[in-house]
């Protein structure tokens, strides 16, 4: 395939995009942008592979918001596409079910079906299936493809994916997905590329982001993961409240009469960061507040942290390596000591001078694990697998276009 790909990563927070030249297997970077903050202080920017800058600035929060963020992207890769066309858009797609792991050509009928997985991903699958209605509409001939964040899980061991319920409920497929599957496919690829030896030991990687998870990895492959069916299990986030005992949620609609829509609203949006620290769900605004509230918050993300990855340990039986990565595990040293400190146990000891640094690997030569920051590129990954599939469609005589 020749011309130009748009890679499209809707987060909780964010709106990150790439367009990238592709000729053959090679892929070139012309343009990065984001838009984050999107909840509390949207902020786009956007900047030439070179790193010329194209805009920098505030965006107020509109009712059109996702409308207004992705006519913005289409106005702004539109002077590059014109001697590069645009071949196809790659869309991250939290939720694929049981029905997909791998990426697929999207069409009305595939849409209609990730539609129903809408009440397991209500902070990211509505923003991900209006991107591709919104591209359907002012470009029906292009190519649009859905990779999954859900893919990378789908062989986690068996126990790791059931959920202690009656066999009926389990023949549904209420299961165990796990998330950030596209974050850990990069993960995967560049331990493999960093040597053999490395990507054959037993890893957690932890992407610490607006939204938080860890895998546990071995030869690339997922073998547990600390999000479930949807992506509010496992660690304390942003606003999410990361794994309660369901038991919380029972009592909260008998003797707090909340329903659930109210309790849905609360743990996705107002738990987390923000709801211990009553502040912000942005770590760096609670690490430049003073306030005792916000200090907790940081303290029990870091407790429940490391609390989470302790299974990731139990369920590979041990840990050589950790990898941090993701908004938070790639730029905050704090956190990383923070995490680090309290897993001296484990056999973690960390230079403090590499993590200051945003070093590569940041343990000291004595760590019985060590510890790297990888960052992370989910783009790429949305780039590489919608080249692939347009391309096989494309051998196959398939048509491609959208409508
Ligand atoms: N320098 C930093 N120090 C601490 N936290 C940071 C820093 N930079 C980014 N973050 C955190 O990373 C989060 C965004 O992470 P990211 O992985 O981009 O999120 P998303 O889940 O939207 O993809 C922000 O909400 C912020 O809390
Ligand atoms: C799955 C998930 O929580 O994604 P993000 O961190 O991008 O919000
Ligand atoms: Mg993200």
């Amino acid at each position: 395939m020749n011309g130009t790909i748009l890679a499209l990563n809707a987060g909780s927070s964010s709106l990150k995009f790439r367009l990238y030249e592709v000729e053959g297997d090679k892929f070139t970077l012309v343009l990065r942008g984001q838009f984050d903050g999107v909840n509390e202080n949207p902020h786009l920017s956007v900047k030439e592979a070179g790193g010329k800058e194209i805009c920098n600035f505030d965006l107020e929060i509109g009712e059109h918001m996702q409308e207004d963020m992705l006519e913005r992207i289409f106005s702004v890769i539109k002077p590059y596409t014109a001697s590069r066309p645009l071949q196809a858009v790659g869309h991250r797609v939290l939720h694929g079910g049981g029905r997909f792991a791998d990426p697929v050509l999207l069409n009305d009928e595939i849409v209609e079906y990730l539609e129903t997985l809408i009440p397991m991903g209500p902070l990211h699958q509505p923003a991900n299936l209006a991107s591709i209605k919104l591209f359907r509409r002012i470009r029906p001939d292009l190519p649009q493809v859905a990779c999954f964040d859900t893919a990378f899980h789908v062989n986690i061991d068996e126990r790791a994916a059931r959920y202690p319920i009656p066999l009926e409920y389990e023949a549904k497929g209420y299961r165990r997905f796990g998330f950030h599957g596209l974050s850990y496919t990069y993960i995967a690829d560049r331990l493999r590329e960093i040597s053999e030896y490395l990507v054959k030991k037993r890893t957690v990687v932890a992407h610490l982001g607006s939204g938080s998870s860890m895998c546990a990895m071995r030869n690339g492959k997922a073998i547990d993961t600390t999000m479930g069916l949807t992506p509010l299990g496992g660690l304390m986030m942003g606003t999410r409240s990361g794994t309660v005992d369901p038991g919380l949620v029972l009592t909260l609609m008998e003797a707090e009469n909340l329903s659930p829509a109210e309790i849905k609203h609360m743990l996705y949006y107002k738990s987390g960061l923000l709801g211990v620290s009553g502040i912000s769900g942005d770590l760096r605004v609670l690490m430049a507040s003073e306030d005792p509230n916000a200090k907790k918050a940081i303290d029990l993300f870091v407790f429940r942290a490391c609390r989470e990855l302790s299974i990731m340990v139990a369920t590979m039986q041990g840990m050589e390596s950790l990898v941090f990565s993701a908004g938070i595990g790639e730029n905050s040293p704090v956190i990383r000591k923070l995490i680090c400190e309290r897993l001296a146990w484990l056999g973690v000891q960390l230079d403090d001078e590499a993590n200051n640094a945003n070093a590569e690997i940041i343990s000291c030569p004595e760590s019985r694990v060590e510890v790297r920051v990888i960052p992370t590129d989910e783009e790429i990954v949305l780039a590489r697998q919608t080249s692939r599939v347009v391309s096989e469609a494309l051998a196959a005589g398939q048509d491609v276009a959208y409508a």
